[in-house]
């Protein structure tokens, strides 16, 4: 088990930053997911943390220990970790005990202790029982089940997990996702993912990375990623929410009033008075004969025993298409009028001071160079600057 800390960690390529002054610091035993869109800096970032890359400036520290900084640069097979990849690296001759105690070997520990070590891991993952099996002889879940062993059974304190689920088909990915939690909570070990998928990120991490263009936007608890983003493109990015251009009134005990047209709602949200974003996710919306709201309706199909609809949100800046359910088939291109039931109010600029949040800390809107921590494991759960 490992704490993770990165300070103002950068890393370019032919001057282009790939990861920009990246901070953080997650706690021993965390489930950290990193996400964000492609090319953002998410594989670089766990390159980094391997040793695989060195950093342009910043500093590593795991468990404490600094791994890279100034003067300071650990190499990978130094660093105590484990790492598992998309496309399992096993070695197709041996078998899955063969695969699983390679790297206790390569370490020269006493043969009884490679095998118990191999065994307890494979016990782990749930494959006691075909530790003779090749290869080949197994499902792509079971095969990144035995990459996964065979990072456990270095006991390693931090495991890299570099889009481990890319080649599963959905079901299994559904059962891995279960399997990794499991393993996660029963090793204890601090687990780093790098991942496309954020409904795989926000099922399974304790604490979710959004990345954009190298930088980190926000780092917190799913739930928090969800209901509070930090910024307007976590807003956007997370859960198909849509932003929407409103008039702040002002704000008082965490909440906004805002004007969209000419109603006035109060909505949860840290912005003071002037130009913001309403932040909306697809269950933040209802249909309201008398809702302040609107879209326009664009397809609609049934699933699940409801009409999911696509509708263009009125207002909505980028690009406004937005999914709804209905308890009947609108007809396309009908106006559905929507009331609010949720919703997040952000300013449009990055402000220079937080608003306090009704909890007493300070909200990043824009993380700044300067913010040196998110201090999930200490009571906020934003990425916050609150000294
Ligand atoms: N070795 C390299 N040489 C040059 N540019 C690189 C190198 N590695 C990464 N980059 C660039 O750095 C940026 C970040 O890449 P990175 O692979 O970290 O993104 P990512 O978020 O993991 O993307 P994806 O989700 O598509 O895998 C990209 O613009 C990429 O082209």
């Amino acid at each position: 088990m490992a704490s993770l800390d990165l300070s103002q960690l950068s890393r370019s390529f032919g001057g282009t930053p790939a990861v920009d002054r990246v901070s953080f610091s997650v706690p021993s035993g965390a489930f950290l997911a990193l996400l964000g869109p492609s090319g953002c800096g998410k594989t670089t970032l766990l390159r980094l943390v391997a040793g695989l890359e060195r950093p342009d400036g910043g500093t590593i520290r795991i468990g404490g220990r600094m791994m890279a900084g100034p003067g300071v640069f650990v190499p990978p097979e130094a660093r105590g970790l484990g790492m598992v990849f998309q496309s399992y690296a096993l070695w197709p001759h041996m078998t899955v005990a063969g695969n699983v105690r390679f790297g206790l070997r390569v370490q020269r520990l006493p043969r009884a202790e490679q095998e118990a070590r191999a065994a307890e891991a494979l016990r782990m993952v749930g494959l006691e029982r075909m530790g003779a099996r090749l290869p080949h002889q197994l499902s792509g879940g079971q095969r990144q089940r035995v990459a996964l062993a065979r990072s456990l059974a270095l006991r390693p304190s931090l495991i890299l997990l570099d889009e481990p689920l890319a080649n599963l088909d959905a079901h299994l990915r559904e059962q891995m996702l279960a399997e990794f939690r499991r393993i996660h909570a029963a090793s204890g070990t601090s687990f780093v993912l790098v991942t496309h998928d954020q409904d795989e990120a926000l099922a399974v991490a304790s604490h979710v990375g959004v990345m954009n263009a190298g930088r980190l936007e926000q780092l917190a608890a799913p739930q928090v990623l969800w209901q509070r983003p930090a910024t307007p493109m976590v807003a956007r990015f997370v859960g198909g929410g849509r932003t929407v251009p409103v008039k702040v009134l002002g704000a008082k005990d965490g909440a906004c009033a805002i004007r969209i047209r000419d109603r006035v709602l109060t909505v949860p949200g840290l912005a003071p008075a002037g130009a913001g974003w309403l932040c909306l996710r697809p269950h933040d919306l209802l249909p309201d004969p008398a809702g302040a709201l609107g879209a326009h309706v664009l397809d609609s199909r049934f699933r699940g025993g409801a009409h999911v609809v696509t509708g263009l949100l009125d207002g909505a800046e980028d690009g406004g298409e937005i999914e709804l359910v209905l308890h009947r088939a609108p007809r396309r291109g009908e106006f559905l009028r929507l009331g609010l039931r949720g919703g997040w109010v952000l300013p449009r600029e990055a402000l220079a001071t937080p608003l306090p949040r009704p909890d007493g800390h300070a909200i990043c809107t824009k993380p700044s160079p300067d913010c040196q921590r998110t201090a999930l494991g200490s009571g906020c759960i934003d990425f916050c600057c609150a000294a």
